[in-house]
């Protein structure tokens, strides 16, 4: 099998809040995104996003069609976010190929019926992180560097938390249904990635922390800002993150991390901040 996908029903914040920790972990937590030669896809049922990773290694790797969506094919209802985590490599949507180096993404537009992953070099292969969402509309398919994106930088070393974000497919750079994700780069020093938290009840999101240097750990911060939980995070994770829950997280150095999102609207800025001092 070099496909997989797993579904991962909602849950309420009142369920959430008497998890132990292997009940948060199965719920919340996407142990493996990348497996060589294997796609694995898992579809969660906040706002039927999925997300996951292909790593074409010894063959191309072929978009499936999941029998979960009932559609002819993966994105005949879908559109579609990849950002290349690994080795240089090439995305083809229906005729046309795409190159994707390290950190570059590609929109993917609604109506592409057929989507294949190769990387350059097998010993150093491409890790496309993809991220899809339910479309209605379509629009174009677009590379996208960190030259073409909304770059934002935040926080300062004194407050542990200076980054820079990168804002790849957001509507100030491509047209897109509900998806938006980006980049999120921390210096060197700074560990705290979205302090102060927030929570955005209009949109849900899933966060992927890479280069995570080897024996460090991310731990994510999740819950209701008043009843928060923690999930200790490995390089190449991935955790969901419901409509009412934070999404923040305290590297035992810097890192980055991807994050997604779909729901209501396509306001990155509509966020409800909760202060630090009201944390609990
Ligand atoms: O470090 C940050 O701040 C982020 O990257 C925040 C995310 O982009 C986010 O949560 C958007 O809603
Ligand atoms: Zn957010």
């Amino acid at each position: 099998m070099n496909e997989s996908i797993e579904t991962r029903h909602a849950q309420s914040p009142a369920e959430t809040a008497r998890m132990d920790t292997e009940q948060l972990r199965k719920n919340f937590l996407i142990e493996k995104v990348f497996e060589k030669d294997t796609i694995h896809l898992t579809l969660s049922f906040y706002d039927r996003y999925i997300s996951g990773g292909a790593m074409p290694a010894d063959k191309p790797l072929e978009l499936p069609n999941p029998d979960n969506l009932k559609a002819q094919y993966f994105l005949e209802r879908r559109e579609m976010g990849i950002i290349n985590v690994g080795g240089k490599g090439t995305v083809e949507a229906d005729d046309e190929k795409y190159e994707l180096d390290f950190k570059e993404a590609l929109y993917i537009s609604k109506e592409t019926k057929k989507v294949i992953f190769y990387s350059a070099d097998k010993s150093n292969p491409a890790k496309f992180y993809i991220n899809s969402a339910p479309a209605h509309h379509k629009f174009s398919t677009k590379k996208i560097t960190k030259k073409e994106a909304e770059i934002v930088t935040l926080g300062s070393l004194e407050n542990s938390n200076h980054r820079t974000i990168n804002k790849l497919i957001v509507n100030s750079v491509v047209q897109t249904c509900q998806l938006q994700m980006g980049m999120t780069e921390l210096k060197t020093g700074s560990v705290w990635n979205t302090m102060p938290a927030h929570t955005h009840d209009r949109r849900m999101e899933v966060y992927f922390y890479f280069e995570i240097p080897e024996g460090q750990a991310v731990c994510h911060f999740m819950g209701e800002p008043q009843e928060s939980r923690h999930i200790w995070m490995k390089n190449d994770q991935a955790v969901i993150s419901p409509n009412w829950s934070i999404h923040a997280g305290a590297g035992t150095s810097n890192y980055t991390f991807i994050w997604g999102m779909a729901g209501e609207n396509l306001d990155y800025g509509d966020m409800d901040v909760a202060a630090v001092k009201d944390l609990r």
